[in-house]
């Protein structure tokens, strides 16, 4: 049955009021102490229709497989292309975002926590790679827009200028969730640490990249990024690629994958269409960073991280 999509512009200027409020304290959380995610690595192809359907069946799957937390791929309503990026873009806070109402819906339906990938945004004249966190309301969280586009010239290997349509987003984006205080980025974001240490230093427990990353970069980067992301921050990472679809212009890397905090990989997969699981215990954090007290021994007295969005 559908569910009426909530009052989205109100609750996401409420939810970002409350953070911008809290945003200097970073009081720690109650948070749940285990957490079942799963990472939806979806075929996506060139019809909408059919991709929203995709997407709705793996998070309905992923609930009835006990997952609280269900992660979205970059850009998994269209193919990843910047011919495509104008013509499937939808308005979020708009009355009709197809994507939107069902994301949110099916969060409601299923009780999950949802990092909805990312979907082309128009907002204005302007298009965003955005990503919407639900909770199990099938409330609008938060959003990211993606901070850094992908723009790249590999000679003879890869050229991509998101920048040719997108714009670019404000700044990080910190959920608190019932599945934990989240750091989201996408895709190429998830190459600049300073954004990484940034989410450590506000508390978040697990860094969330929906990407698409490519068959040049991706053997070599993907998993080592993700995993240089949890060792130095002694997190969880969580990074989630479409599948590899032949027929596509832009073929995807794949190799979804859950990091763990000692950098030990939690799950992953190659690239064909599929649903992987795993469990992450929080208490972990502790462990690890009491184990061995980076943040403490850190030189503070030789480099810092400057937060310039607070
Ligand atoms: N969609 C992206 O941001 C791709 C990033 C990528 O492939 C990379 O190498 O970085």
């Amino acid at each position: 049955a559908a569910v009426s999509r909530p009052r989205i512009v109100g609750r996401l200027v409420r939810s970002l009021v409350a953070r911008a409020a809290g945003a200097s304290t970073y009081a720690p959380l109650p948070p749940p102490q285990k957490v079942k995610v799963a990472v939806c690595q979806l075929n996506v192809t060139a019809d909408k229709t059919q991709n929203l359907q995709t997407a709705k069946k793996a998070i309905q799957d992923a609930a009835a497989q006990g997952a609280k937390l269900v992660v979205l791929p970059e850009m998994w309503n269209c193919p990843y292309s910047n011919d495509s990026f104008p013509t499937y873009a939808e308005d979020i806070e708009g009355a009709n975002s197809l994507s939107v109402d069902m994301l949110s819906a099916v969060a409601a339906e299923t009780g999950v926590t949802l990092i909805a990938g990312s979907i082309p945004e128009r907002c204005g004249d302007r298009l965003y790679n955005t990503c919407c966190v639900f909770n199990s309301r099938g409330e609008l969280l938060a959003k990211h827009r993606k901070v850094h586009l992908f723009d790249i010239h590999i000679p003879g290997k890869i050229t991509f200028k998101e920048s040719l349509t997108l714009s670019s987003g404000p700044g990080p984006t910190v959920v608190d969730t019932e599945a934990g205080r989240l750091g989201i980025g996408i895709c190429y974001d998830i190459r600049f640490p300073e954004l990484a240490q940034l989410y450590a230093a506000r508390g978040c427990q697990v860094l969330i990249f929906p990407g698409a990353f490519n068959m040049t970069t991706g053997p070599v980067h993907w998993e080592l990024l993700a995993r240089a992301r949890a060792v130095d921050n002694q997190i969880f990472v969580i990074t989630c690629s479409p599948a590899r679809n032949p027929s596509s212009s832009y073929q995807a890397w794949g190799h979804s994958t859950v990091v763990g905090p000692f950098a030990e990989i939690l799950a992953t997969t190659d690239h064909g269409p599929t649903t992987i699981y795993a469990d992450m215990d929080y208490s972990q954090l502790e462990e690890r960073r009491s184990n061995m007290p980076l943040v403490l021994q850190k030189r503070h007295d030789l480099y810092a991280l400057l937060d310039k969005t607070v």
